[in-house]
C-alpha cells in the first residue's frame, strides 16, 4: 500500500505533530458522523503523543478509543498498554474499551472483542518494533497467518503472551498513522515504506496511511520518500 512520509526533527516534533493529526481528524469524524472510532497500540513511546493529545481540542466525548494489542498481565502491571494509555488520557472523558486480557478464556474473549470492534476505525495508530513487529503482529508468529478472526492470541513474545487485531481487523482502518523515532528504527521504517511484506509491518493494508518519522529514524532510504504535510 502507498504510504505518505513526513520526517520531523526528534521525539517531541513527533509527538506534537501526530497529536494534532489526531485532534483535528477526531473533530472531523464527530462532525460528520457523530463518533471518532481510535484504536491505540502500546509500546513505550506514545505516551508522550497521548499527554500532548490531552492538551488538543477534541471531542473527548464522541471518542471510542480500542486497544490494537495487549499484553497479557494482571490490571495495573507496568507493562500493560491500558495502564499507560489511562494515566495518558487523565480525565479526558472518553470510552475505553479495553481487551479482556485477564478472562479465564482468552479464546474466548479475543472472539468477544472481535465482535465489539466497528465495521470501520475513523483512525489506528501503530508504532514499529525494531524487529519490523506492529501492533502484536510478531515475526514467525502464526498470528501473522490469521485471516478469519479480528482478534488473536499470540505466543509469548518479550515476556508475555499478546493479544492483538490482526490484519483483518487493522483493514478496517479509513486512515493509519505510525509514530516512529530512534535509529534503531531506520531499517524497518525503510521496508515499511518499501512495501517489503517480509516485516509484518510491511503486510499492513488500510485506506490511507500517514508516516510520522524523526530524522534518526527517517533518514537513509526512507528519507528520499514521499514527504506530506500532515493534515487529515
Ligand atoms: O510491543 C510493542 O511494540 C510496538 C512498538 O512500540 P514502540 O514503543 O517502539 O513504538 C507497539 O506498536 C506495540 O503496540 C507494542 O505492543
Amino acid at each position: 500500500m502507498h504510504h505518505e512520509l513526513e520526517v520531523v526533527a526528534d521525539p517531541d516534533a513527533v509527538a506534537g505533530t501526530a497529536a494534532a493529526f489526531v485532534a483535528r481528524l477526531a473533530r472531523a469524524c464527530v462532525q460528520a458522523h457523530g463518533r471518532f472510532t481510535f484504536a491505540v497500540s502500546g509500546g513505550h513511546t506514545p505516551w508522550a503523543m497521548f499527554a500532548r493529545l490531552a492538551r488538543e481540542r477534541v471531542p473527548w466525548e464522541h471518542v471510542a478509543v480500542f486497544q490494537v494489542d495487549e499484553r497479557v498481565a494482571p490490571d495495573g502491571d507496568p507493562d500493560r498498554n491500558l495502564t499507560h494509555l489511562r494515566e495518558s488520557l487523565g480525565a479526558a472523558p472518553a470510552e475505553v474499551i479495553a481487551m479482556p486480557v485477564n478472562d479465564t478464556d482468552l479464546d474466548a474473549a479475543a472472539a468477544a472483542y472481535g465482535r465489539s470492534l466497528p465495521e470501520r476505525l475513523d483512525l489506528v495508530h501503530l508504532g514499529l518494533g525494531p524487529d519490523g513487529h506492529t501492533a502484536s503482529l510478531v515475526p514467525r508468529d502464526p498470528v501473522l497467518e490469521v485471516s478469519d478472526r479480528l482478534v488473536a492470541l499470540t505466543a509469548p513474545y518479550m515476556g508475555h503472551q499478546r493479544m492483538t487485531l490482526t490484519y483483518p481487523a487493522l483493514a478496517r482502518a479509513q486512515q493509519v498513522l505510525w509514530r516512529i523515532t530512534g535509529a534503531d528504527k531506520r531499517e524497518p521504517l525503510s521496508r515499511l515504506v518499501a512495501g517489503d511484506r517480509s516485516v509484518p509491518a510491511g503486510r499492513v493494508e488500510a485506506a490511507a496511511s500517514l508516516v510520522l518519522a524523526d530524522a534518526a529514524a527517517g533518514q537513509g532510504p526512507a528519507r528520499a520518500d514521499a514527504q506530506s504535510p500532515a493534515s487529515p
